[in-house]
């Protein structure tokens, strides 16, 4: 049995992805907000929801999905319980130290998913307290593998990781929405300029990841001599794209 905490942007996403992507809804107990959106959720998928904390009970690894602001007071209902539990907190202003202050001597890990988990296409670094053995971490992995990729950083780097995965497929969005308005500014339908920006963004990304050329090589296949694809190229660099894509990084991780 696996509990959550949260189940709202980030944690909604990963259960979502757990349960698409074939780990069995039965398994999985989850106290929510407030808000309806955990049950609406759970009726789609078909995951048990608690009112309480110490309802988790069952759970051998419980992620943790509420922002800042709850976290305190989440981490007090949780010590309760949380003693021979793996606890892997996604709060982004969470840090081991922090949650081993107030979980006491639990076995904690700090995680940054970002939402293409819920298709099972996530990236999510993780840091584990030192505490954490082989066996726990692959525990940990053999759950989130199901969301997509978990790869364990130094908790100094968690933050950046965070960001260029994490936050950056908002960003990714961005450009996918401003390519899509050119298209239209240039008389393509809406549907299929959309279709042809994120069949793109997919395409790109795969041949990247499975290319042997980086991808500044996989750039230079696409700029013909003389072509169009270097004017576009060079008005990008003119209008400071590549510098607004690190302010943009400048920008979250300097919160
Ligand atoms: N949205 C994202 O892509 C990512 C978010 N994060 C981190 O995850 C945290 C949550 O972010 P989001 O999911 O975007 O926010 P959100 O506001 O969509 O979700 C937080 C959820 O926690 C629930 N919640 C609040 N108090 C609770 C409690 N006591 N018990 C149970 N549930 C409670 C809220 O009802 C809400 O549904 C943030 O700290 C953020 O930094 C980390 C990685 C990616
Ligand atoms: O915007 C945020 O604070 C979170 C952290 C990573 C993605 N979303």
């Amino acid at each position: 049995m696996i509990g959550f905490i949260g189940a709202g942007s980030i944690g909604g996403a990963v259960i979502t992805g757990l349960i698409k992507n074939g780990y069995d809804a039965d398994e999985i107990v989850v106290k929510g907000g407030h808000s309806n959106r955990t049950s609406l959720l759970a009726e789609q998928l078909g995951f048990k929801v608690v009112k309480k904390v110490k309802q988790l009970d069952d759970a051998e690894v419980i992620f943790i999905a509420v922002g800042a602001n709850a976290l305190e007071s989440v981490l007090t209902e949780l010590k309760e319980i949380a003693s021979d539990k793996l606890i892997v907190a996604f709060t982004g202003s969470a840090s081991v130290a922090l949650l081993k202050q107030d979980l006491g001597k639990v076995k904690v890990a700090h995680a940054i998913p970002n939402t293409p988990v819920k298709v099972g296409a996530g990236f999510t670094g993780i840091t584990y307290s030192d505490d954490f053995t082989d066996e726990d971490k692959k525990k940990v992995a053999s759950i989130m593998g199901y969301t997509g990729q978990l790869v364990e950083v130094p908790e100094d780097q968690l933050g950046i990781i965070g960001t260029v995965a994490g936050c950056s497929p908002a960003f990714l969005d961005v450009f996918i929405e401003a390519l899509s308005d050119a298209g239209v500014k240039h008389g393509l339908n809406r549907k299929l300029a959309y279709e042809a920006a994120i069949g793109m963004a997919i395409g790109a990304g795969k041949l990247a990841k499975q290319s042997d050329l980086n991808v500044s090589a996989l750039k230079d296949e696409v700029t013909s001599p003389g072509g169009s694809t270097i004017r576009g190229v060079a008005a990008l660099e003119e209008y400071g794209f590549r510098n607004a894509v690190i302010k943009a990084v400048d920008a979250a991780e300097n919160d």
